[in-house]
């Protein structure tokens, strides 16, 4: 039986061609536009606001950019707008998420630049944004988000880093062109490991899962959308720092972590706290960026979703679920 979500999964190494193909000179000169600007607002919800999270979690390694991120409602409800010279970017695979078409609607009241980054090009986002990139992904059915997951992530990373401009900024964007091909080859590589990890944690009720620096919006992801969208179980994300500020009580025999390392600095606790599950019998399951590929450890998200997405769609599969469904939510309206 093969859900939506597995050709889904191996139509993202073009859709990310396409995307760079037909977006890289307009999201350059986006980042030229607001190159200067004093603030820049991240929103989305969902998997689109782990999208967010990640990029600022990236650029914030290098750069002393002024970066919020917010979900839709939280961004209409916040009182202290930076109005004047700031920049609303959005992300959202739809187009029409009422909490992120909100958020639009507050920052053009307010005279603050606005950015879409959606897959439907007739979507009201599309249309109502000052200026607007699409990903270049085709319909996305599967609900969790894998294809329109890319390539935000891959917007967001350009157009900011684009702006920041180091050379080390500059070898992000380059690595970020390899990206396609090397997910062509994990995607083959990884599907059958990962099947068998699902079968043996099919039966887990709960998955906690944590990252450092650009992984804890890949942990976001995976726990809201992937976790408890996808398969149906109950999760719950959170920075490696703050493991010994709670989840350490929890922390017991048997079990399930997932743990996501890419060597940054805040990885010296999660290795931290691997060392301490793995000593009270907890079952660990560890996506370490070494083991995938030696491009630039900012990229981690991209590299590390590839064997995630295939654990999930197992994971699902072995419980009689389909990994893109929904029991209450539609894709687009809610
Ligand atoms: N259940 C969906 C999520 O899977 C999705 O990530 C989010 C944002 O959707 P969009 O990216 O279309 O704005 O909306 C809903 O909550």
């Amino acid at each position: 039986m093969k859900y939506d979500m597995y050709n889904e999964v191996l139509e993202q190494p073009k859709s990310l061609k396409k995307t760079l193909n037909e977006e890289e000179s307009h999201m350059k000169e986006i980042a030229e536009k607001i190159n200067g600007m004093d603030r820049i607002y991240l929103v989305g919800c969902g998997s689109s606001l782990s999208t967010c999270y990640s990029a600022r979690d990236a650029i914030g390694f290098l750069s002393d950019m002024n970066i919020e991120v917010h979900t839709g409602y939280e961004f209409v409800h916040h009182k202290n707008l930076q109005k004047s010279n700031s920049v609303l970017i959005l992300t959202s695979q739809s187009g029409e998420t009422a909490d992120t078409l909100a958020a639009l609607r507050k920052a053009q009241e307010n005279g603050i630049y606005t950015i879409s980054i959606t897959n439907e090009p007739e979507s009201s986002m599309n249309k109502e944004s000052d200026d607007s990139v699409l990903t270049r992904c085709g319909r996305e059915t599967a609900i969790l988000g894998t294809k329109t997951y890319m390539t935000q992530l891959l917007c967001l990373y350009e157009i900011l880093f684009s702006i920041e401009g180091s050379a080390e900024a500059e070898k992000i964007l380059n690595d970020l062109k390899q990206i396609p091909s090397i997910i062509e080859e994990l995607i083959k590589s990884t599907e059958e490991e990962n099947r068998i990890l699902a079968k043996k944690y099919k039966d887990e009720d709960i998955f906690y899962c944590m990252g450092s620096g650009p992984n804890f919006g890949l942990a976001y992801k995976v726990a809201m959308t992937m976790l408890m969208e996808g398969a149906l179980k109950h999760a719950c994300p959170l920075y490696s720092g703050e493991f010994r500020h709670g989840l350490i009580e929890r922390a017991e025999k048997n079990v399930p972590i997932i743990f996501l390392d890419a060597g940054f600095p805040g990885d010296e606790l999660t290795s931290k706290s691997i060392e301490f599950s793995n000593e009270i019998g907890a079952k660990t399951i560890t996506f370490n960026m070494n083991d995938y590929s030696n491009i630039h450890p900012l990229l981690a998200p991209f590299i590390l979703i590839i064997p995630i997405e295939w654990f999930i769609y197992y994971l699902s599969h072995y419980n009689g679920e389909d990994p893109g469904s929904t029991r209450h939510i539609g894709k687009v309206r809610y």
